[in-house]
């Protein structure tokens, strides 16, 4: 098992809606991080889900070069070999793309799929997120149906944003307004414009209060009762039993009786980055206060190489994130879940 191909996403996608568990999807940023994700899902023996965000693919690609293709591409790259090593099935997905990135992130990634795939070889990422959640909703749905389109060639499934997460990504900060709820009628129109899947699967981002980032309890009002409004809506003018299958963004910081709920009414994807990178960054600050003389030459001393070796906290940042990522497979439901 490994990077997961067209099949076997589609295949895990499915087991999780009609299993009624949901995958982490976790941001990564480097080799470091993408282990770290890869080693957390094996230890949950859970398939999962990791992702680049622009500014993730930016800093990959080095932080003098800031190319988001570039750095995309080597992190799938990366993870598609060590990957073999684990006994899981991980997909790669790009996160939150806006509409000023289309051109020189999300379009490109999505040609040089087709190319590989018009060449006989797999995709290189399995799903790419289209964030229009800062266009007006006729616009965002034109944009998703074009992406929709180029999705197929690419082998691709595409998550699109119906409302507004809140929070900040990637500069783009959206204010606190009713957008962060979104509706039945939005639901309807979004199968009215994208189909049920007969155009290209979807998956799709319904808002519910989510807000990207951590806050101290009751600063986030999460309503994940909304996504069933959503789904018997739409279930009962299409005739189709829970239809959309959903993504929860801002993960962390959520109650395990709030990601439940959310996960009823068909969340399959739940994206966590927060929380990840403060089990990443923890360990290693823990290692630095105890380690003080010997990760700093002090008092005109050596210092102690096997402390300031970036292996020596590197790894304990890779097993602090790992952590959090079984943590997460347990509250999703994912775990011990494999195709
Ligand atoms: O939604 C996310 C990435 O798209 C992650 O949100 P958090 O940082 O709140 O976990
Ligand atoms: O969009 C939210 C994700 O946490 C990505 O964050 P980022 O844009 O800071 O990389
Ligand atoms: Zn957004
Ligand atoms: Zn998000």
């Amino acid at each position: 098992m490994a990077i997961a191909t067209t099949e076997s996403y589609a295949a895990m996608l499915d087991a999780a809606k009609a299993g009624g568990y949901a995958f982490p999807a976790i941001n990564i940023t480097s080799s470091s991080s993408v282990t770290a994700a890869i080693q957390g899902f094996a230890e949950a023996e859970s398939d999962g889900i990791i992702q680049v965000s622009v500014g993730g693919g930016q800093y990959a690609s080095g932080s003098t070069i800031k190319d988001a293709v570039v750095g995309s591409l080597a992190l799938a790259a990366y993870a598609r070999v060590v990957a073999e090593k684990y006994g899981v099935t991980i997909a790669l997905h790009t996160d939150h793309c806006h509409k000023v990135y289309l051109d020189e992130w999300l379009k490109p990634l999505l040609k040089l799929e087709a190319e590989s795939i018009a060449s006989g070889k797999g995709p290189i990422f399995n799903s790419h997120m289209w964030d229009g959640s800062s266009v007006p909703m006729d616009e965002n749905l034109l944009i998703a149906e074009e992406l929709l389109e180029m999705s197929q060639a690419a082998d691709t499934i595409l998550e699109i944003e119906i409302g507004v997460v809140g929070g900040e990504e990637d500069g783009h900060s959206a204010e606190v307004n009713d957008k962060l709820y979104s509706t039945p009628e939005d639901g309807i129109k979004t199968i009215e414009k994208l189909g049920l899947g007969e155009k290209g699967r979807y998956l799709t981002a319904m808002t519910f209060g989510n807000v990207h980032g951590a806050y101290k309890p009751g600063a986030v009002k999460l309503r994940p009762e909304i996504l069933g409004d959503i789904q018997s809506a739409a279930a009962e003018k299409f005739g189709k039993d829970k239809p959309f299958d959903l993504v929860f963004h801002g993960g962390s910081g959520s109650t395990a009786e709030e990601i439940a709920t959310a996960v009823s009414h068909g969340v399959i994807k739940m994206n966590i980055d927060t929380d990840t990178q403060y089990a990443y960054t923890r360990p290693v600050v823990d290692h630095m206060m105890k380690n003080y003389d010997g990760v700093l030459k002090v008092d005109g001393e050596w210092g102690n190489k096997k402390t300031y070796d970036p292996r020596a906290w590197g790894k304990l940042a890779e097993a602090g994130m790992a952590a959090r990522v079984v943590e997460a497979c347990q509250q999703l439901g994912s775990a011990g879940k494999k195709i």
